[in-house]
C-alpha cells in the first residue's frame, strides 16, 4: 500500500487575529481497486453463471470515491459533511484520519485527527466497563484520567439509565446503546480535529441534544469537528459551515443555511 501522503502542517508563531489552518484537502483523489469484482452484468442468469463457473474471477476494478477535492477547515469551525449515499463523505473522513492513502493530491493536518466512526473499534466481548478503560487509554488517556472520567463518560452515554448494562459485555448492546458509548468515549477527550461518522443518527433525542451540546464545546477548546449526517436538523443545530460532497467532487462549501437549502432544493 503506498504511503498515505499525510503530512504536519507545522505549528508557527501568527497573530492572534488570523485564522488557524487544521485540514488542508489540496485536490484529493480518492480511488478503491477492488479484487475479484464481476463483469457487471446484473441479470440474474448472469450471476449465478459466474457462481457456478469454477474459474476465479480476474477482473479488478477501480472506484474512484473523491474527485479531486479540496477544502481548508480551521481552529474553532463545525463542519457538516452532506451528500446522497455513495457521494464520498466516510472516503473523504477515513482520508483526512490517514486511514486511506489519496491516489493523488495532498491532505495536511495540524495535529492527528480522531474519527468517530458507528465502526470504531471496542471489542464486543469485553464489558462497556472494560470498553470505557481501553477506548480512553486507546486515545492517549493515562490510567489516572481514565479514572477520573470514567463515570462522566457512562453518565453521558446514559447506557446505565435502564439497568446495569456498563458491566454486560457490549455485544448485548443495541446498535443505538453502542454508538452512544463510543461517542461518549470520544467525547470525553479534546481533539485537535475531530470527525463523526453518523454516531448522531443513532441515538435518541435527549442523546442527540447531550452530544450537540458537547460538540459545541469541543468546538469553543479551538478545535476542529466535522460531522458527516443525513439528519439536516443536526447539521443546523451544530454546524456553521457545510461542505456538499455528490458523486465524488465538491458541489458547495459554504455557510450552513445556504448550502443546507441548496441541497434540500436538489433533493425536493
Ligand atoms: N471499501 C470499499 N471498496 C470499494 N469501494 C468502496 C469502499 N468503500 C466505499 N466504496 C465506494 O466509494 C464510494 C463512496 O463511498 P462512501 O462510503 O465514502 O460514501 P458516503 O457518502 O459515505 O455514503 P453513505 O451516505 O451511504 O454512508 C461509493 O461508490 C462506494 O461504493
Amino acid at each position: 500500500m503506498a504511503v498515505a501522503e499525510q503530512q504536519s502542517v507545522e505549528r508557527t508563531q501568527r497573530p492572534s487575529d488570523t485564522r488557524v489552518p487544521t485540514v488542508i484537502v489540496d485536490d484529493v483523489h480518492i480511488v478503491y481497486t477492488v479484487h475479484g469484482a464481476g463483469t457487471g452484468r446484473g441479470s440474474a442468469t448472469a450471476a449465478l453463471g459466474r457462481l457456478l463457473s469454477r474459474k476465479s474471477s480476474p477482473n479488478v476494478r477501480r472506484v474512484h470515491a473523491v474527485k479531486g477535492v479540496s477544502f481548508t477547515s480551521y481552529r474553532g469551525e463545525a463542519i457538516g459533511i452532506i451528500g446522497s449515499n455513495g457521494s464520498g463523505k466516510s472516503t473523504i473522513l477515513r482520508a483526512i484520519a490517514g486511514l486511506l492513502p489519496p491516489e493523488r493530491g495532498k491532505i495536511y493536518t495540524d495535529g492527528q485527527p480522531s474519527l468517530l466512526g458507528v465502526n470504531a473499534a471496542l471489542m464486543n466481548d469485553l464489558t462497556g466497563e472494560r470498553n470505557v478503560i481501553l477506548g480512553g487509554l486507546a486515545m492517549g488517556m493515562t490510567q489516572e484520567e481514565v479514572r477520573s472520567r470514567y463515570q462522566g463518560i457512562v453518565d453521558f452515554s446514559g447506557i446505565n439509565e435502564k439497568g446495569d448494562f456498563i458491566s454486560l459485555p457490549m455485544r448485548t448492546y443495541s446498535s443505538g446503546m453502542a454508538a452512544r458509548l463510543r461517542f461518549s468515549i470520544a467525547a470525553a477527550k479534546n481533539h485537535d480535529v475531530l470527525m463523526i461518522d453518523e454516531a448522531l443518527a443513532t441515538g435518541d433525542r435527549a442523546f442527540q441534544r447531550r452530544s450537540e451540546a458537547r460538540i459545541r464545546e469541543l468546538r469553543k477548546e479551538a478545535g476542529t469537528v466535522f460531522l458527516v449526517s443525513h439528519n439536516n436538523n443536526s447539521i443546523r443545530d451544530t454546524c456553521d459551515r457545510v461542505v456538499w460532497l455528490e458523486k465524488g467532487e465538491l458541489l458547495m462549501d459554504g455557510p450552513t443555511d445556504d448550502v443546507l437549502k441548496a441541497y434540500e432544493d436538489h433533493t425536493k
